[in-house]
């Protein structure tokens, strides 16, 4: 037997007895009946049991992925740890059948990329440190063992790390369907890394595309929800998605990670039930129009831009100034006169409202305030004898406190809002000085969608922050922690905000800012954030290997980045080569026939996930109903939709951020369309990079000059016959 049969044979019996084992378990679990009773100690035990029954039915699956043989410094002898996505442990409370992928000790696996050095872990008890012996990788599927791949062995003359690749690239080689999948066999030490970061700061991820960050950030949440399980709930983390559909592509992850009630929403969602909005918000398919229009249609971007200037830090603080001028001047400095010959005096109220409440926001303060007048004309109603003056008299107060309050009226966050930017609110805290602040055409922009009864996203950060000056925030509204994900769409000004409502700063932000093709109102530089949270609070990194896409691809869409936005920031490839990107000139009439040619080949070749991206929305309108009546059922991606379907695509370029595919193809790469400027190339190198395995770029006339049409190693500019493809 050789030595591979032999590891194999090995595997194999101690998954039969861990089998056994665990099915054991479970058949004795599953046969206790579900207490469904009143008694809380039986509800306890019951809890107990089903989760017990939930892990141990995911891990009699596939219940490892990974063995580690280590030995303690100290120690007699090394010991094999297995390691998989839930923990098992030894009924007779001997070493554990299976070890948490989260567990300090699991993490040597990720960490350790082999050499003479030791491998260490930080154990509850200090730092442990010790030889690394054997680092396996193990594929079981529904019980059955498939592979067994040795990634480390020391003192052999296995290549340290070279079997860790090869298990990454079989796993990268795989096709993908519509949801996300959990990385936890491959983790790679760089990602190791900041899903294991401590708790209470803010993490920044800069990541180029296809590095794993929203990924990264899934398995994050899993880790935290383990290492702090007394500190954090699933119920007070979320995720923060740029829509619907993405947070339904990304939704299989934690689930399949063990990891349930995480809250994922958008940030719109999330701003309008907070506030209680009652305006829509502005079709977002409106604004794509104007900014995702060919070159010369879009409008200049600078600051003054009404997303970037509402996007703000400054606009934040001028808000606040506004705010202090409304709390300072909002109490009515008269008396109030229940009746003609009482009197309330105006400093009674001012005292009640600028001292003994002082501590609450006003709008709260102002509730108090006028419960304690309420009580006030109570009290001096009860020194009336006379029954008919008493009935005169409260109906009277009724009528003043209404007038009274007339001068102080109730604000809710869009009032508040509308009253910034509306000269004729008669707001006195608005006062000249202030409203000059606003540039006009920003002024005049928000005003008319007031008037069509809708607000934009970009108004959604103030809202919110004008929302939690009025009323505070409650401990209830509070997260433990927060992942924005695509943050490079998320202005400083919306981060802001949700640090008010963060514990801690424990945030997990991640971006591409070359993949900024919202550039209009997000962010554009991550030092941005870190002076939103103090240096010392934030922690930056940067993931620069890319693991969805082969090498080809890579490196073409690093070329779109180059000439369109200079060097940096780009991607280095894992070593996975696949077929060179095909750059064709397809004339736009047989542009349809062509295309459901191309995605019938590329079904053959076994993908499941094929995707046609154009630059514009018309353009996937016109080209999904052209490839229906050329008999190929295509799904068609909306802004709206809430759904993935995986399958065929056909989708504008911006709506394919967070997506992948096995293959792209990318209709009209040409000039006009991807002219070589920062926006069109930061859109191109967002839909190069959505294809794992095959990318196709299309065009008529002439190739955009983003387009790499020189480099035969990467780029071919024939079709190869299909017997050949891929040689
Ligand atoms: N360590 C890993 N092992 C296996 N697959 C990985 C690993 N890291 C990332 N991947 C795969 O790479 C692909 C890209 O991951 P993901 O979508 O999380 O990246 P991203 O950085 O968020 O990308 P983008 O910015 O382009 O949206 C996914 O298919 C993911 O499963």
């Amino acid at each position: 037997m050789d030595k591979n049969q032999s590891a194999y044979q090995e595997e194999q019996n101690r998954l039969d007895a861990i089998l056994a084992d665990v099915n054991r378990r479970l058949a004795e679990l599953q046969a206790v009946p579900v207490y469904r009773g009143p008694d809380f100690t039986e509800q306890a035990l019951e809890a107990v049991r089903e989760s017990s029954r939930q892990s141990l039915a995911l891990a009699s699956d596939e219940p490892y992925f990974g063995r580690l043989d280590f030995q303690p410094e100290n120690a007699a002898g090394k010991s094999a740890l297995y390691i998989g996505k839930f923990g098992v442990d030894d009924e007779n409370g001997g070493e554990p059948h299976v070890i948490d992928w989260r567990a300090p000790v699991a993490s040597m696996f990720y960490s350790y990329t082999g050499g003479d050095e030791k491998a260490a872990y930080e154990s509850p008890d200090g730092l442990v440190e010790g030889l690394v012996y054997l680092k396996r990788n193990l594929v079981i599927r529904k019980q059955i063992l498939q592979r067994v791949v040795d990634t480390y062995e020391r003192d052999s003359d296995l290549l340290s790390g070279a079997g860790g690749d090869e298990f990454l690239l079989y796993r990268l080689g795989e096709n993908k369907d519509n949801k996300l999948r959990d990385i936890v066999s491959t983790i790679q030490a760089e990602q190791d890394k900041i899903i294991r970061s401590a708790k209470n700061a803010a993490l920044i991820i800069q990541g180029v595309a296809g590095s794993g960050k929203t990924t990264v950030a899934l398995h994050r949440l899993a880790f935290l929800l383990y290492q702090y399980r007394d500190q954090v709930k699933a119920e007070n983390m979320i995720i923060f998605a740029p829509n619907s559909m993405f947070l339904d592509y990304i939704s299989g992850v934690l689930p399949e990670l063990g990891v349930g009630h995480i809250r994922q929403s958008t940030f719109a969602d999330w701003a309008t039930e907070l506030t209680g909005l009652s305006f829509a918000l502005e079709n977002p398919a409106d604004e794509s129009a104007v900014w995702f229009a060919l070159g010369s249609k879009r409008p200049p971007l600078n600051d003054e831009v009404s997303g970037r200037w509402k996007g703000s830090v400054a606009f934040r603080d001028f808000l606040e100034s506004c705010f202090d001028g409304y709390a300072r001047t909002c109490l009515p400095q008269e008396p109030f006169h229940p009746w003609d010959g009482k009197t309330l005096p105006a400093e009674t109220i001012g005292v009640w409202y600028n001292e003994e409440y002082k501590h609450l926001p006003p709008a709260k303060r102002r509730e108090r305030v006028v419960a304690r007048i309420k009580r006030w004309i109570t009290m001096e109603l009860d020194k009336v004898w006379d029954a008919k003056q008493k009935k005169e008299r409260k109906t009277k107060s009724t009528q003043r406190l209404k007038a009274y309050l007339k001068g102080w009226p109730e604000l809710d966050a869009l009032s508040f809002y509308k009253a910034v930017f509306d000269p004729k609110s008669g707001a006195v805290w608005m006062t000249e000085e202030l409203r000059g602040r606003i540039p006009e055409a920003v002024a005049k922009d928000t005003l008319a969608s007031f008037r069509r009864k809708k607000v934009r996203h970009e108004d959604l950060p103030a809202l919110v922050f004008i929302h939690a000056s009025l009323h505070g925030i409650e401990g209830s509204e509070r997260f433990d922690h927060v992942v924005i994900d695509e943050a490079q769409d998320a202005s400083p000004f919306q981060i802001a905000v949700l640090d008010q409502y963060t514990r801690q700063h424990s945030f997990t932000i991640l971006g591409d800012l070359s993949q900024g093709i919202h550039a209009y109102r997000g962010t554009q530089d991550w030092a941005e954030l870190t002076s939103l949270f103090g240096e010392d609070e934030t922690a930056y990194f940067e993931l620069e290997r890319s693991y969805r896409s082969t090498m080809e691809i890579i490196r073409f869409a690093n070329h779109v980045l180059s000439i369109g936005v200079g060097a940096g920031l780009l991607a280095v490839p894992v070593f996975r080569s696949g077929e060179r990107v095909k750059v064709l000139r397809v004339e736009k009439e047989r542009e349809s026939l062509f295309l459901r040619d191309a995605v019938e080949r590329l079904l053959r070749r076994n993908y499941d996930t094929v995707a046609v991206i154009t630059r514009t929305e018309e353009d996937a309108v016109r080209l999904h109903a052209q490839l229906g009546e050329l008999g190929l059922a295509a799904s068609r991606i909306t802004a709206d939709q809430k759904q993935y379907a995986g399958g065929i695509s056909v989708v504008p370029v911006y709506l394919t951020k967070g997506l992948e595919f096995d293959a792209a193809i990318l209709t009209d790469a040409d000039p006009l369309r991807y002219g070589a400027d920062a926006q069109d190339a930061k859109l191109l190198y967002v839909g190069c990079t959505r294809a794992l395995h095959d990318l196709w770029v299309l065009y008529d006339g002439e190739p955009s000059p983003l387009v790499n049409v020189d480099d035969p190693e990467i780029v071919t500019r024939e079709l190869p016959g299909e017997d050949n493809a891929g040689s």
